[in-house]
């Protein structure tokens, strides 16, 4: 048979890069201006998977001041600008994101990047780690369709790559990762390390992985037989 999957899908935050502290640094700024404490990081991790509108939404919440969607306009106006500010001074690849990724694209096998994280974020981020060549098709927080867990943003680049569900592999680290590769109909692969706030063994992957080293040969054994 010919090469299987002819495409993988990545998540971006918690998959790819550990960008917490970036995050959680913003988000404290952000909180610090309406007088309010700072969040843990461990706090902020939780709050990280559903965009970052939704994590100043919850960072309020948790903050003792639930923000209406007039306050969550207004907030998330100030957090883009304090994020964009600092989006790679704390933050890093996950451990064996580089040769993962290179290796997969020296095979000739199609990647697109799928996150919710917000559009102004993700070519800065891609570019500073050198990545950006291996991301043809990137499916933002703001290409209009609705976001993980719904397949929406997964049905988008794969069409984009030419690509059938079944011949395509989608890698994150979360519950919306793991809900909108299996509305997709898509094989999943789960990485350790990342945000999830439910266990990934709970969530169905086909496989789960120490890191992102162990990504090659993991999609080896996931090649359907026959
Ligand atoms: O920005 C977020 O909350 C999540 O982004 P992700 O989809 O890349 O994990
Ligand atoms: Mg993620």
């Amino acid at each position: 048979m010919t090469s299987w999957p002819k495409a993988v899908l990545f998540d971006f935050d918690g998959t790819l890069i550990d960008s917490a502290l970036d995050i959680h640094a913003a988000t404290n700024m952000l909180l610090a201006r309406d007088g309010l404490g700072p969040v843990s990081l461990d706090d902020v991790k939780a709050m990280i998977g559903e965009g970052t509108r939704k994590l100043v939404d919850r960072a309020f919440a948790a903050a003792g001041r639930p923000l209406n969607e007039a306050e969550l306009d207004d907030k998330y106006g100030q957090m883009v600008p304090l994020y964009a500010a600092n989006l790679t001074k704390l933050t890093q690849l996950m451990p064996g994101t580089a040769d993962a990724l290179a290796a997969l694209h020296q095979q000739g096998i199609a990647m697109a990047l799928v996150t919710n994280k917000p559009d102004f974020a993700i070519a800065e981020i891609l570019g500073h780690f050198d990545l950006t060549r291996y991301f043809p098709v990137i499916v933002g927080g703001d290409s209009g369709v609705p976001h993980k867990p719904a397949p929406d943003m997964l049905f988008l680049a794969l069409s984009k790559l030419g690509v059938e569900a079944a011949d395509a592999v989608f890698v994150g680290d979360s519950p919306a990762d793991a809900r909108s590769a299996h509305a997709a109909g898509m094989k999943l692969v789960l990485i350790e390390g990342g945000y999830s706030r439910e266990p990934l063994e709970s969530l169905g992957a086909d496989v789960v992985l120490h890191d992102m080293s162990e990504l090659n040969a993991a999609l080896t054994r996931l090649a359907p037989q026959g």
